[in-house]
């Protein structure tokens, strides 16, 4: 039955840093502000698949952000992989073969699919020069359908589109949004970011935040920043979800 998510919960830190490391140095200075940690690709390939493992077996909640999309043999291989380490979150390309093929190699796991729709770095023209016939929002749209067919648990997408494709997919699918920038902080590579209230009450279950973070002179308190604007929302629109 779904029940509501605590606001800190909601916030995770992308743990982009180039050491294991740099990386235990900032989970120290985070502290208790943060429950919820994504390992991306700059840190694994620094050494962070047994920090992930590391954590995961400490009882935080891991993200694996890895994006896989491959031919379906390799993804459905990989994914068994990292169904190991007991992270619960892992990305896939929103592409329907490697989105089926991790579901493949995610079960009989607690591992939970999240499909990148459309990355929050890219726009209209960005689409158009990659060939794409359709715009974000189509194409957006259009992933998420195909996720949501083919069983994946969660989307990544920009806070602009959670609720179009709210209604979309229904209550179940977890909506993650990167893309996350408090008032007044540098938009940086992104190209369709929100604050984290408009992303909460815009129907974002879960934030992942970076730099804003990582970035702050005291992490701690920009992530304690962030869950307060996020329980703030939550409060606001008054609405349940799910853990
Ligand atoms: O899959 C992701 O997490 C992701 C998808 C996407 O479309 N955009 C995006 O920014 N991300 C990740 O979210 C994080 C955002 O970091 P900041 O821009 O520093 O807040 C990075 O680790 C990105 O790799």
């Amino acid at each position: 039955m779904p029940t509501e998510i605590a606001p800190r919960d909601r916030l995770i830190v992308a743990l982009d840093l180039p050491s294991v490391a740099e990386a235990e140095a900032m989970i120290i200075r985070l502290g208790d502000a943060v429950t919820f940690y994504k390992i991306g690709m700059e840190l694994t390939y620094a050494g962070g698949l047994g920090l992930a493992e590391r954590l995961a077996a400490e009882g935080k909640n891991v993200f694996m952000d890895l994006k896989l999309h491959d031919i379906p043999n390799t993804v459905e291989r990989a994914t068994r992989q990292i169904a190991r380490l007991g992270a619960r979150f892992l990305t896939v390309h929103g592409f329907s073969q490697s989105m089926t093929a991790a579901l493949a190699g995610a079960a009989g796991s607690h591992l939970e699919l999240l499909a990148v729709t459309v990355m929050t770095s890219y726009d209209d023209a960005d689409l158009a020069t990659a060939g794409y016939a359709m715009g974000v929002r189509d194409l957006v749209a259009r992933r998420a359908t195909q996720a949501k067919e083919i069983g994946i648990h969660g989307l990544i997408l920009s806070p602009e589109e959670t609720e179009q494709v709210r209604a979309l997919v229904g209550p179940e699918m977890q909506l993650v949004t990167p893309g996350i920038r408090p008032a007044g902080s540098d938009i940086g590579d992104q190209k369709r970011v929100m604050t984290p209230v408009l992303a909460i009450a815009g129907g974002a279950d879960r934030l992942v935040v970076g730099r804003p973070v990582t970035g702050a002179q005291d992490p701690a308190a920009a992530a304690e920043s962030i869950v307060a604007d996020i329980a703030s929302a939550v409060a606001l629109v008054g609405r349940t979800n799910r853990t």
